[in-house]
């Protein structure tokens, strides 16, 4: 479904990312670990076109990504949550799910000036769509208040519901579990794992190792911006150059 060839980045003169190389298969969780500086936001945000790669390509449904701007991703069927959540503090719940769909929304300024009742309705039905999609967060409650003042493990559900809400071809999730407790991990690790069962493609950054050996079709191991690894988690798991990896970076540490 995505395709990346040979995508590279460089900051400062020193890669992020190197010649790196995979697909994700539809249908699938994609994970992309490695250890920190390895550089999985720069890929994530890569392929949601927040920076644009040096050089490589980016395919997804017959077009090249890459240079393309992040405005086209929605348009595409590509969606994807930040690590630092990015909603808007001061409208309410259901409006923030509203943002995403708002390529959906079909709106003029004069056609929201005259509001025709054909309108109305198309309002009426999305807002519909953003309950239910705030419902299967478990945040119907809160619907009308404003996202500003949730705690933080709530605000991360509602960006996966914003993210979910225009059934996305393929969704893209930095860090979903990161800050979390262990109940609230497990509640969120519960809904990828029911988006996948429902076919959802996801391609997920994330740290929290279980989490990705529990859930992941696939895991892409990245280590000082190359690929160097990528394969089922068992594999991953007995992989010399990925034990390497991460046991190096631990010595470093030490
Ligand atoms: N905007 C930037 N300007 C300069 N250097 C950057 C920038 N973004 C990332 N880097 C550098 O690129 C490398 C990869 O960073 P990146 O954030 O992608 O790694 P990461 O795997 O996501 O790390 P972490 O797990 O700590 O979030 C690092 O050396 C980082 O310092």
């Amino acid at each position: 479904m995505l395709h990346l060839e040979q995508v590279s980045k460089q900051f400062d003169g020193l890669p992020a990312l190197a010649q790196v190389s995979f697909a994700v298969p539809a249908g699938q969780l994609t994970a992309i670990i490695g250890p920190n500086g390895a550089g999985k936001s720069t890929l994530i945000n890569a392929i949601s076109g927040q920076l644009r790669p040096d050089s490589g390509a980016i395919r997804f449904a017959g077009r090249d990504l890459a240079g393309q701007p992040p405005q086209l991703r929605p348009r595409l069927g590509i969606q994807r949550t930040f690590q630092n959540l990015r909603l808007f503090p001061q409208l309410s719940l259901v409006d923030n799910v509203l943002t995403g769909l708002t390529c959906d929304a079909g709106r003029s300024l004069l056609m929201a000036l005259l509001r025709p009742p054909y309108l109305r309705h198309r309002e009426r039905q999305l807002r519909l769509r953003a309950l239910a999609a705030l419902d299967r967060f478990g945040l119907t409650d809160k619907a009308d208040w404003p996202a500003g003042v949730l705690a933080y493990g709530d605000k991360k559900r509602l960006e996966l519901a914003r993210a979910t809400v225009s059934n996305p071809r393929l969704l893209l999730l930095d860090e979903p579990v990161a800050g979390l407790n262990a109940v609230e991990s497990a509640a969120v690790a519960n809904q990828l794992r029911q988006l996948r069962r429902a076919g959802q493609t996801l391609v997920l950054v994330e740290h929290d190792m279980a989490l990705v050996m529990d859930l992941a079709d696939q895991v892409v191991v990245l280590d000082s911006g190359r690929c160097i690894a990528c394969g089922p988690p068992a594999a991953i798991r007995r992989n010399p150059l990925v034990l390497e990896a991460y046991l190096g970076n631990l010595e470093a540490t030490a």
